[in-house]
């Protein structure tokens, strides 16, 4: 585990040298992934990285959880809170909507959740532009597969370090580099919506994902959810369809 660390500790270095910048920056949501790229982005450029806090309507724990993880790795750390931004824009397209007699209530969760990961995203970028820092990705290699992130949001970013590396993998590196125990041991969640687990959305388990991404056998239930996912997800894996030149 303390060769991959330090084979990725190096590929972000020449990510960011080969691009000219500075170093690399990333949004710190108090989850496993977010503490994992973290403390990697320290590692690679101690005096150049930056994590963001980007609390929007969040569950005052998940800051709490934040700053934990900014102590743990030492990083220098800003918070951009985007609730009021996502109040204003979320409610101004609303009611556009509702005038032109199209608002679609069925739809308001989802848009409204894939608002504030492109909300994070555009403040992420302005800071990186800001600091002359790349914006570093947390999808992992289960997450990627399915497609569990908002294409431009969260899915939205210049590098995904973890993207070869299972949930369970993404734990041990945790304890390899020295997250807290209580953000390793927690549920994961997109903290999108009160009470989201992405277990529960998903309908199937990170373990279920990660045996399925090494060939293992797993419950038929479980191997459709995650190929449907995955089926339906590609778009998100690649560049904006283009049709054919004339
Ligand atoms: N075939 C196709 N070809 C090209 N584009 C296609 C398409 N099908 C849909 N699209 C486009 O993609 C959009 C749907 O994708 P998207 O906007 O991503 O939205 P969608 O996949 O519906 O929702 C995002 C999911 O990711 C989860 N998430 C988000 C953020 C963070 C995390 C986390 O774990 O922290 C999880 C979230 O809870 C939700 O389940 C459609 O509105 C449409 O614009
Ligand atoms: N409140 C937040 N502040 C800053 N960044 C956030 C916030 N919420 C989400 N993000 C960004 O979106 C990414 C996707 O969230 P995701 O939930 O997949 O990862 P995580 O929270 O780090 O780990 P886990 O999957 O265990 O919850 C985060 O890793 C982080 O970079
Ligand atoms: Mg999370």
């Amino acid at each position: 585990m303390q060769e991959k660390v330090d084979k990725l500790v190096k590929w972000l270095q020449d990510q960011a040298n080969d691009a000219g910048l500075k170093g690399l920056l990333v949004g710190v949501s108090g989850g496993i992934d977010s503490a994992v790229v973290a403390h990697l982005i320290k590692r690679a450029f101690p005096d150049n990285s930056l994590g963001v806090i980007l609390p929007c309507k969040s569950n005052p724990n998940d800051q709490e959880a934040a700053q934990k993880v900014i102590d743990s790795c030492g990083i220098k750390s800003m918070t951009v809170d985007l609730t009021k931004t996502h109040e204003v824009m979320f409610s101004t397209i609303q009611d556009q909507l509702k005038s032109a007699g199209d608002y679609n209530e069925n739809q308001e969760k989802l848009a409204d959740a894939n608002l504030r990961a492109r909300l994070r995203m555009s403040t992420l970028y302005s800071v990186g532009t800001n600091y002359k820092y790349l914006v570093v990705g947390t999808d992992n290699a289960a997450e990627w597969y399915t497609g569990y992130f908002t294409k431009y949001g969260d899915g939205g970013v210049d590098l995904v370090p973890l993207v070869h590396l299972t949930k369970g993998e993404v734990r041990d590196m945790a304890r390899e580099l020295g997250v807290p125990e209580e953000i390793i041991e927690k549920k994961p969640s997109a903290g999108l919506w009160e009470g989201q687990t992405d277990e529960n959305e998903m309908g199937t388990s990170y373990e279920m994902i990660d045996k399925h991404l090494k060939g293992e056998e797993i419950p038929e239930k479980d191997r459709k959810i995650i190929e449907d996912m995955h089926k339906k997800s590609a778009h998100k894996r690649e560049l904006a369809a283009a049709p054919p030149e004339s």
